[in-house]
């Protein structure tokens, strides 16, 4: 079995994918499940996004609701942030949350042109991101770190790092340097909070008042939901739908 970490994402994908944003496209998505959401449709664009929400006669409330951010700040018309925080203090139960964030979401689209199991992992659901992707793929687990704007992230390189080092508990695997990089930078980068709180971008959530949502992204493997990506007929043009698996 291949190990593979992809410190951007491109390239093809011949079977499992795990996407990783951990500040905080993938960390949110896990919330927003673990807080009764029926789904999430992740969009290509927010415009995608705000044509899905649907047209209720007023007070009616939409089992649609919109989240996402652009340069970390909500989206006008679109209900919620990308904050985990945030999701946490809500009930979702029964609503579809739709997500459009600058590299999260762009990240789950390209992992989905090829990958056969594409699931979303972040810090918080690390352990049960690797026990699905061990149990799921016959060939290679690809590890895909979204980064911030094209740029690595290294937030999300060290949360690969974990997610590396209890897959190799768990099996023997052949890795690439990609997986060598993300697992020295876990070695070497101390606990989560340290890690996330030294990157560049968890630095500027902070300045910018979001550093509850750093400090929630930190959490280490406190859920066993893995946003799963389903097809089907139903699934609305231009969005991936995930599911809690
Ligand atoms: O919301 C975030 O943390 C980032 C946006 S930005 O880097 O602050 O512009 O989005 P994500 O897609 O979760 O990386
Ligand atoms: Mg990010």
């Amino acid at each position: 079995m291949r190990l593979r970490v992809d410190l951007l994402p491109h390239g093809n994908y011949p079977d499992v994918v795990l996407v990783i944003d951990v500040l905080r496209a993938t960390t949110t998505a896990v919330t927003y499940l673990e807080h009764g959401a029926e789904a999430l449709l992740l969009t290509a664009t927010p415009e995608v996004a705000l044509a899905l929400r649907p047209e209720l006669p007023e007070g009616e409330s939409s089992p649609v609701v919109l989240g996402g951010e652009r340069g970390g700040l909500p989206i006008p018309g679109f209900d919620f942030g990308n904050s985990p925080v945030e999701a946490a203090a809500q009930n979702f139960t029964g609503k579809t949350v739709v997500m459009n964030t600058t590299n999260g979401t762009g990240a789950a689209h390209t992992a989905a042109q090829t990958g056969k199991h594409v699931f979303l992992a972040a810090l918080v659901n690390a352990h049960a991101a690797a026990r699905r992707a061990r149990a799921t793929a016959t060939e290679e687990i690809a590890i895909v770190c979204a980064g911030t704007d094209e740029h690595v992230g290294l937030e999300d390189v060290y949360a690969a790092g974990v997610i590396a080092e209890y897959l190799l508990a768990m099996g023997e695997f052949s890795i690439d340097d990609g997986a060598r990089i993300a697992l020295t930078l876990r070695r070497n980068s101390g606990n989560p909070i340290e890690a996330l709180g030294g990157s560049g971008h968890g630095e500027r959530l902070n300045s910018l008042g979001l550093g509850e949502d750093v400090r929630y992204a930190a959490q280490l493997s406190t859920s066993t939901l893995v946003p799963t990506l389903v097809g089907g007929e139903d699934v609305p043009g231009g969005t991936l739908k995930f599911i809690a698996g």
